[in-house]
């Protein structure tokens, strides 16, 4: 069984990002300097600093743990706490910092404890300029941009108050130069942050070209971090260096309260091999993914995945040919964001523009319907299977939702389900993780919840069965060791999960499932 869900060796080369430069002493040495260090920091031209795998590496194994160089709010966030940066839920009591008067979540949130990054950092210099003064006036997206400027000032105080932690974050690229090239971008940066900060809140001692800096170095390098209602961004040492793939062989977690993060291997990994993670979302199409990191990342992904129209096999961009009703249409170059797309069957073509406004039409019919709707989102799956591959991205996406949404919710509660349902439940569980194995194998926590939620149909059925005496013995043991091994997976893989999240909750309530099972 286990081979079933095994991931497929990686292929990913050094050659693939032609590496112009042996190891980075220069830059990196706080890297080097570490004995035993997982891996080594190369560089190319077309990824710059990179890291590689020093020796070979187990699927779990931990490479990086790191505490934070600085977090602060989401970009154009609503308001949030400025000690735990969590949100403020409706009817909550606006508290207000005794300094700076900007919204707390409490005056015994642990993130004001004299050393936390608001009392070291913003809480005097805010009150001293008297920035609160400027919600009176702001409108509810000012409120918002107040907010991003937030993490950018941060990094600034940096510079006087911990000038060493400063320059460490000034080694991360900011893409400057490339960045300077996207007017929307820069004017928008020079308008909502730059000049929030020097004119409208008088922090006039730092330069424009410094703050545009930080700016780049938060929108190249930061990790999102925390649960909701509680997200932040945050920038790390080292774990920077992680190149993006489409496919990664690692994945992070970051703890609930400190953030500190942990990087793991999903597999194993050969000495030399690049260790990458992903930018961007998983189950979404080579389309969409390679226009998120150009906006937002400021390049254009070529990776193994990216180069193959089927995506892996996967076929999670695919559409269905209406004209031969057999074929598959997929795009002609998935490297060229314009390329035409073509059914491999009857060669019937159709123009980029019109995937793409199909697509977009089919979004906003999913966006219309309730995120708990489990009719509406089954109709949807049959009226969109006409048009789109059963992997389709958007069709994985409702696939995902109701998979959780049986036995999740009223009406539709474990003991509620029919069998129907129940099938209904294992089917959406096996057709996402027979993606997921292709695009995120090993130990990644999608895995990991998809087989916890897998178990649940599996079990109830098996014991149906056997109750009624449609299987033997034989049979029920055959599927209650699939059970097994799919809770064993799954409470291994979220074990590693910040303790207190969703995550390592499904860790704990596998763990007991498997001693309420017993002996198999
Ligand atoms: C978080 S930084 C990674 C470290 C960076 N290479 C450096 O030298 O500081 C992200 C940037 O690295 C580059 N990069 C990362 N992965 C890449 C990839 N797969 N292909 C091309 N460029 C990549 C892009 O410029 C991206 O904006």
């Amino acid at each position: 069984k286990q081979k079933k869900y095994d991931q497929p060796k990686s292929n990913h080369s050094k050659e693939n990002i032609n590496p112009s430069a042996e190891n980075d002493n220069q830059s990196t040495g706080e890297l080097q300097s570490q004995a035993n260090t997982p891996y080594l920091v190369k560089r190319s031209e077309q990824v710059g600093r990179y890291i590689v795998a020093s020796r070979d590496l187990k699927a779990g194994e931990a490479i990086i743990e790191t505490q934070l160089f600085v977090v602060g709010p989401c970009a154009e966030t609503e308001p949030v706490c400025l000690g735990c940066h969590s949100a403020f839920g409706p009817g909550s009591v606006a508290y207000r910092c005794e300094n700076c008067n900007w919204r707390i979540c409490s005056p015994d949130c642990h993130g004001l404890a004299p050393e936390g990054t608001h009392r070291k950092l913003e809480c005097i210099p805010l009150r001293d300029k008297a920035v609160h003064q400027h919600f009176q006036t702001s409108t509810t997206v000012q409120v918002k941009l107040m907010y991003e400027a937030i993490l950018t000032l941060r990094c600034m105080l940096l510079k006087t108050v911990d000038p060493a932690q400063y320059d460490r974050l000034l080694g991360m690229d900011p893409l400057n130069v490339v960045r300077q090239q996207i007017p929307k971008l820069w004017n928008r940066n020079q308008k909502e942050i730059v000049e929030r900060i020097r004119i409208a809140w008088g922090f006039e001692e730092y330069s424009e070209q410094e703050l545009h800096t930080i700016c780049g170095i938060i929108e190249v390098n930061a990790f999102e971090v925390g649960q909701e209602p509680t997200k932040a961004r945050a920038l790390f040492p080292k774990a920077y260096l992680l190149m993006h793939d489409c496919t990664p062989n690692t994945g992070h977690t970051d703890a609930l309260q400190t953030h500190q993060l942990t990087v793991r291997v999903l597999r194993d990994v050969n000495a030399g091999e690049p260790l990458t993670l992903t930018y961007a979302h998983i189950l979404q199409g080579t389309l969409k993914r390679r226009q998120h990191l150009k906006e937002e990342k400021f390049f254009l992904c070529n990776c193994r995945r990216c180069s193959d129209p089927t995506e892996l096999g996967t076929n999670c961009s695919a559409l269905r040919c209406t004209k031969c009703a057999r074929g598959h249409i997929l795009p002609t170059d998935p490297l060229n964001q314009e390329a035409e797309w073509r059914c491999r069957q009857c060669s019937t073509g159709m123009s980029c523009e019109a995937v793409i406004l199909l697509l977009e039409k089919i979004s906003q019919q999913l966006e219309s319907i309730s995120g708990n709707d489990v009719d509406g989102l089954e109709a949807f799956l049959r009226v969109q299977g006409a048009v789109l591959h059963d992997n389709h991205y958007l069709l994985l996406s409702v696939k995902h939702s109701l998979c959780e949404l049986y036995g999740k919710i009223e009406g539709y509660l474990i003991p509620q389900l029919t069998q129907e349902q129940l099938k209904r439940k294992e089917q959406l569980c096996r057709d996402l993780l027979e993606v997921v194995v292709q695009l995120e194998p090993g130990w990644s926590r999608l895995r990991g919840t998809l087989m916890y939620e897998l178990h649940v149909p599996l079990l109830i059925e098996a014991g149906q069965l056997f109750q009624r005496g449609v299987i033997q013995r034989t049979e029920l043991r055959r599927r209650l060791k699939e059970v097994q091994w799919l809770l064993k997976e799954s409470e291994r893989i979220l074990a590693l999960e910040p303790v207190g999240s969703p995550e390592y909750g499904i860790a704990e309530a596998a763990r007991e499932a498997l001693n309420n099972m017993g002996p198999v």
